[in-house]
């Protein structure tokens, strides 16, 4: 069934802390297997790589403070991401340079970086994009591209200049080069499908709450209300269950605003709203249904229970002063009749209203009696 009215900003938000705590859940598990992979290598490295015997235990701690401060929730997601791919991306950098500067000769391990060291700066390139968006992960994965390339260009056009066409590595270079920037291309296309689809998702939710919920109480409005009731009248229908009809209205509203001012009538509307829905049920249906009116709807609750529930609330009402005034309100209820339309228990419960109003106000009458 479609959600309550008012449920849709809300659904949101919930979404948000979703895929947050789906985020932070991914960093941590990635972090861990990090370290491990780190770890691993170091204790089995060859020996005279200062690289791995030194910058691997270092960047290992460093990871792991992140990873510490970022499970107790020192660190916000954001400023996580933007340091992780900060660290990583100077550690998977740095040991690409120390190979062009310190390790063997080009030919000897151009091989390795094909298959070593590139696959690292492709996950720096999708990492980016996951943890930043498009537009981080754009600068992220252009610039890690053009300083790889740049690296290995300058590596290579020596080969090339002595020894001309008989140099292959360009064609490696190239290759890999390529495969990057179809890497980049295609990451950054998912990312932006992925950012609009979330966008469009969010923005149809929030159209979807304003157009349903009433902007100055927050319940919702009429339309919001219609939907509702006819989802649960079909559900009455089909399982025989009752569905309670409350209309409830503010007595005296015009004389609030006369005396007190529009902004204290719209505050009393406001805290009557709360009122009502800190009463009503999850399941519950709490409505702004016009001007000082609202309408509640209890499926599954037969008309001496919302009668009792009625009471409560009127009497909640009366016992505390509202934004500074003290504010009574009358109750109309009906039964919904399978078959009969939800309209129908509508006007059979604004007639018992009116009859209320009629009988002195501050008061609850339902269809079957009547009670002060
Ligand atoms: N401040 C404020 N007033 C509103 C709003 N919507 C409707 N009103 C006012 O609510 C008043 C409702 O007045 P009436 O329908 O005469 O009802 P009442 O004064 O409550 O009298 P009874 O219902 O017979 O007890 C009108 O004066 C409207 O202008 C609103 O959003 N804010």
């Amino acid at each position: 069934m479609d959600p309550a009215p008012g449920n849709h900003l809300q659904a949101v938000k919930i979404e948000l802390n979703r895929l947050e705590t789906y985020r932070r859940r991914t960093y941590l598990g990635v972090l861990a297997l990090t370290v491990a992979i780190m770890m691993l290598s170091w204790a089995f490295r060859e020996q005279g790589d200062p690289f791995i015997t030194i910058a691997y235990p270092v960047f290992s701690v460093i990871l792991t403070i992140l990873g510490f401060a970022f499970w107790r929730r020192s660190l916000q997601l954001r400023t996580m991401e933007i340091t992780l791919v900060a660290v990583v991306g100077t550690m998977i950098l740095s040991r690409l340079a120390w190979h062009f500067a310190v390790g063997d000769p080009l030919g000897e391990h151009l091989l390795l970086l094909t298959g070593g060291h590139y696959w690292a700066v492709g996950i720096m390139i999708v990492g980016g994009f996951i943890a930043l968006g498009f537009r981080g992960g754009m600068v992220t994965g252009v610039a890690t591209l053009l300083f790889s390339g740049a690296l290995t260009t300058q590596e290579v056009s020596q080969c090339f200049l002595a020894a001309g066409d008989h140099c292959q590595n360009w064609v490696y270079l190239l290759r890999i080069h390529l495969f990057l920037t179809v890497l980049l291309v295609l990451t950054s296309a998912g990312t932006l499908l992925r950012e609009r689809s979330w966008s469009a998702f969010a923005r149809a939710e929030t159209l979807h709450h304003w157009a349903n919920t009433d902007p100055l109480c927050g319940l919702a409005n009429r339309r919001g209300a219609d939907r509702f009731l006819s989802a649960e009248a079909a559900q009455a229908d089909r399982y025989q269950r009752p569905l309670t009809i409350i209309l409830i209205d503010i007595d005296e509203f015009k004389s609030i605003n006369d005396d007190y001012g529009h902004e204290v009538g719209d505050a009393v509307i406001r805290e009557f709203a709360a009122i009502l829905s800190k009463t009503v049920r999850e399941v519950d249906l709490a409505a702004r249904w016009g001007g000082d009116e609202f309408l509640v709807a209890t499926p599954g609750v037969d008309l001496r229970s919302a009668r009792h529930a009625a009471q409560r609330c009127r009497r909640a009402i009366e016992r505390a002063p509202i934004a500074g005034v003290s504010v009574t309100a009358t109750v109309g209820i009906a039964e919904y009749l399978p078959g009969q339309g939800i309209e129908d228990a509508i006007s059979r419960a604004d007639a018992m209203l009116y009859r209320a109003k009629a009988a002195g106000r501050n008061r609850v009458i339902t269809e079957a009696c009547e009670l002060a």
